[in-house]
């Protein structure tokens, strides 16, 4: 059991493990096990790369390919329901059962529940056992296993004597701390049946405990189940000293843990910094602004949230000053519907596309019919937005206030008076479309707007082209969940703030454990920033105050 800290090269010493394994005896034969379809071929083509004699002696897969293979091989030809299918289920049986429970929160409880070997529903809430009930019935009417029942119906036929193990000598696993029950059943199986395991993982980088990911847990019972041996990987080749030193006070505080104490092949001393702002739209522009002033080519940049929804902010901040970057994982400002709402309109105001109209009007519930009508209106009028200042056909309030405020928006674009027009449309669809739920996202999208400089066509191309998805020196912005396994020279996290970081309805030791991954992605500077006020109770635990 190879137990590791962020950054000693997990993936390179279970590379090295399997190329060893290979040429010890042509008689070995391995099996890697990912949590992802990407790092298993990954993994395979590194073997083969490695290790001529490789081919055909590796096979590398996630858990559940693996054990369909295994399930195909006892002559079982279980039919695969894909996840968006298994998620319709999950919708019909909620509606069917109770329809006042929320999908995802039913979705979470048949997640946990097939997370174990053998589910018990005893002392679960009515609705949820008779959610889940159903939604087992819809499943095996359709004479398909979903992929938490392939591992179990191979754990369980391997202790039945049904299914064969593996028909490898090795099996190797990667990112460990992710098992759940099942999974790691499952890997306990193959030990009983005579394969020599290894493991290896990090019990402080579990953040999918969520999912039902076993953490610590699962270092501690494959230990205890198997006698194995324990390495530990001490040495991190990324964080500098610093980073290491301020984590390391960090993750101290969880109290199930594997004890490591860490140190660096890293020389550089590095920085951890803890920036304090008068709130989150403050913080966001204390981040751009110095990263824009301390710009060099060449170093990797990432500013990481646990939200996206405070990603939102930090992007329309980075877009408003014109700094280049990615976002990873989530959807940027300008791909969402309310952006496409609010340009849309600003479209059809400066004449370039009308469609913004027939969009916004159906989305604030005017009838099929009225919008067909205003549309073939304003086409027969010349085409113009201003148009529909003189339509007077069947009427909708969100209609007879748009065509109240066209001539004078209209007039305002003309005049260049472009953040007059952006804050007009803005008000336009807070009254007609969002209404008493106010959105989220559209602030942001017009704080952009009004941010960037030139004419309204040329700032609506600025935000929609914003994203430089192929350029290497762009800042990255992401949660702190999708940078785990990423590494950058400067990393900043943003708004940790009581209630975000930790998160309310979240567990603390697994907010920590986030907060941690988040702080050893960086190989030499740190930065924290937080609101004054409603700092995380993180920034002590980190030492982060002292450190100014
Ligand atoms: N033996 C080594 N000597 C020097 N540098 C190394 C060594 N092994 C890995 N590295 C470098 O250290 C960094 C961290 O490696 P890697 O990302 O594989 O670590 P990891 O254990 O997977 O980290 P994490 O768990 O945080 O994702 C990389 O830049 C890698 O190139």
């Amino acid at each position: 059991m190879i137990a590791a800290c962020p950054g000693s090269g997990k993936t390179t010493v279970l590379r090295h493990r399997a190329n060893h394994i290979l040429m010890q005896s042509p008689r070995h034969r391995i099996a890697a096990v990912t949590f992802t379809v990407q790092a298993a071929r990954e993994l395979s083509e590194r073997i083969a790369s490695t290790v001529t004699s490789a081919k055909g002696r590796v096979q590398a897969g996630t858990f559940h390919s693996l054990c369909l293979n295994q399930l195909r091989q006892a002559g079982q030809h279980p039919q695969i329901l894909p996840e968006n299918h298994a998620r319709q289920l999950v919708h019909r049986a909620t509606k069917e059962i109770d329809s006042s429970i929320k999908v995802a929160e039913a979705q979470a409880f048949i997640d946990r529940t097939k997370a174990c070997i053998s589910p018990s529903l005893a002392s679960a809430p009515v609705p949820y056992r008779e959610i889940y009930q159903r939604y087992e019935e819809l499943r095996s009417d359709r004479g398909s296993m979903d992929f938490s029942d392939l591992v179990r119906e191979a754990v369980l036929g391997m202790r039945e004597g049904r299914v064969r193990p593996l028909s490898v000598t090795h099996l190797l696993v990667d990112e460990f701390q992710d098992s759940d029950e099942v999974q790691l059943a499952w890997v306990l199986e193959h030990s009983r049946l005579g394969v020599q395991v290894s493991v290896v993982g990090d019990d402080d980088q579990c953040i999918f405990a969520f999912r039902s990911a076993l953490g610590y847990q699962a270092l501690h019972r494959f230990k205890e189940a198997t006698g194995a041996h324990q390495v530990t990987l001490d040495t991190t080749h990324r964080c500098a000293g610093k980073i290491v030193e301020h984590s390391g006070a960090l993750i101290a505080h969880n109290s199930e843990r594997l004890s490591k104490s860490l140190t660096t092949s890293n020389r550089e001393d590095g920085s951890v910094q803890l920036l304090v702002g008068k709130d989150l739209v403050h913080e966001a522009a204390m981040i751009v602004d110095r990263i824009r002033a301390s710009r060099q080519p060449e170093r990797t940049v990432a500013i990481l949230a646990r939200s996206n929804h405070l990603l939102d902010g930090v992007e329309a901040a980075l877009l408003g000053a014109a700094v280049p970057y990615v976002r990873i994982g989530g959807q940027s400002l300008f791909e969402t519907r309310s952006a496409a709402l609010l340009t849309g309109l600003l479209r059809a105001i400066i004449g370039e596309s009308l469609l913004g109209i027939d969009h916004a009007l159906s989305e604030a519930k005017v009838p099929t019919g009225v919008v067909d009508l205003v549309h073939g209106h304003v086409s027969r009028h010349g085409g113009s937005a201003l148009a529909l200042g003189n339509y007077s056909g069947p009427g909708h309030p969100a209609l007879d206030n748009l065509r109240e405020r066209i001539a004078p928006l209209t007039s305002q674009a003309a005049a260049n008076r472009s953040n007059l027009v952006i804050y007009g449309i803005e008000a336009w669809l807070n009254a007609h479309v969002f209404k008493s739920k106010p959105c989220p996202v559209l602030p942001h999208c017009v704080k952009a707007l009004v941010s960037l400089s030139g004419s309204l066509a040329q700032r609506i191309r600025a935000a929609e082209l914003s994203e430089k998805k192929h350029d290497p020196d762009a800042v990255r912005i992401m949660t702190l969940h999708a940078s785990k396994g990423l590494e950058f020279d400067d990393v900043w996290i943003y708004a940790a703030n009581q209630g975000a970081l930790p998160h309310e309805s979240s567990l603390i030791e697994e907010e920590r454990r986030l907060f941690y991954v988040g702080m050893t992605r960086a190989r030499s500077n740190l930065v924290v920033t937080c609101t004054a006020g409603v700092q995380s109770v993180f920034i002590p635990e980190a030492k982060l105050a002292t450190s100014l």
